[in-house]
């Protein structure tokens, strides 16, 4: 579990991180979503220990990082991609890693099996691909066989293949009752992958939801009709809190009213409709709608 206690960072005058306070819990994969620049990766630096908060306590499993007896052992992270600028082999490479944290050698061959990187094993890490460097970095993460993950933009430059392994890994190790935060700006990307969500915005907690809250609390929920009867179907819906628009003759856009509510009506009218469709804002238009104005939101978030 990870707990971020009113977690602040300043870099001079410049407030990066500003009194954040939220929960990774474990068993889901919550998602760290922000705009660029919001404080997604000072936030990770944060509770691994790397930057000291300015103000505030970041603690994995109870404890501050600096002060876990056997840090690989409890938390995996993957920072950035980055080139590995190695000439030790994939395993080598590991095998330092294991040694110097009294990690038995055996668990190098088994994290080189989940990542798939078994067949590569020999090889130059220094020569990998992007994908396979972030496959190592997974492997590294989880070494320990550690209760909480952090990885900050996973998925950055990775193709379709990548990002779907990426995205089934870290599904299943919350699975396996892990604790996993991962950072993303794209939010297609966490609708698919994460289930919780911490939502920041020029460094301040903006919501701590789920992935089906953010989308129905900021969705601007409507249902598009079609028929060629408008003007006796416009009359029958009407009453308080219905808005009908258009932009065709054959078409209404109505807010207010359930697609069965507006089925049942045509029915009771003997309208023949020719499309009912339930238009849902997308993950990617709720979270816009959030961060365009985070003063507006606070950390009671939007549920
Ligand atoms: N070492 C530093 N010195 C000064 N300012 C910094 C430093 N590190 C980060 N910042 C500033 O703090 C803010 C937050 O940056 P951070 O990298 O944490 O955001 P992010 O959400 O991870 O963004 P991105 O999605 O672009 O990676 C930015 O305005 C950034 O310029």
């Amino acid at each position: 579990m990870i707990e971020a206690r009113g977690l602040s960072k300043h870099y001079g005058e410049r407030a990066a991180v500003t009194d954040l306070t939220f929960t990774v819990q474990p068993g889901v994969v919550t998602g760290f979503l922000g705009p660029n620049g919001a404080g997604k990766s000072t936030t990770m630096r944060m509770l691994l220990g790397l930057d000291r908060p300015s103000a505030g306590t970041a603690l994995i499993n109870g404890v501050s990082y600096t002060d876990l007896q056997a840090p690989l052992c409890e938390v995996g992270a993957l920072l950035e991609a980055r080139a590995i600028h190695t000439g030790r082999s994939a395993r080598n490479h590991l095998l330092a890693m294991a040694t110097t944290n009294g990690i038995p050698a055996r668990r190098v061959d088994e994290v080189l099996d989940i990542v798939g990187l078994t067949d590569v094993a020999r090889k130059r890490a220094g020569g990998f691909s992007l994908g396979m460097g972030q496959r190592l970095g997974i492997a590294n993460a989880l070494l320990g066989d550690p209760h909480t993950l952090l990885l900050d933009e996973p998925v950055n430059g990775l193709d379709p293949e990548g990002i779907l392994w990426i995205r089934t890994l870290l599904r299943q190790l919350a699975a396996e009752g892990r604790a996993v935060f991962v950072s993303s700006h794209l939010m297609s990307e966490m609708a698919l992958m994460a289930t919780h969500l911490v939502v920041i915005g020029q460094g301040r907690l903006i919501a701590e939801t789920t992935v089906e809250e953010l989308v129905s609390a900021a969705a601007d929920e409507h249902v598009l009709v079609r028929t060629e009867d408008v003007p006796r179907l416009r009359a029958r819906l009407t009453g308080p809190g219905i808005t009908l628009t258009s932009d065709a003759p054959d078409e209404l856009v109505v807010q207010g009213l359930t697609s069965r509510d507006i089925g049942a009506a045509a029915a009771e009218l003997g309208v023949i409709l020719t499309e009912l469709t339930p238009q849902k804002a997308s993950l990617e238009e709720a979270f816009m709608k959030l961060t365009a104005d985070s003063v507006e939101y606070d950390a009671r978030g939007v549920a």
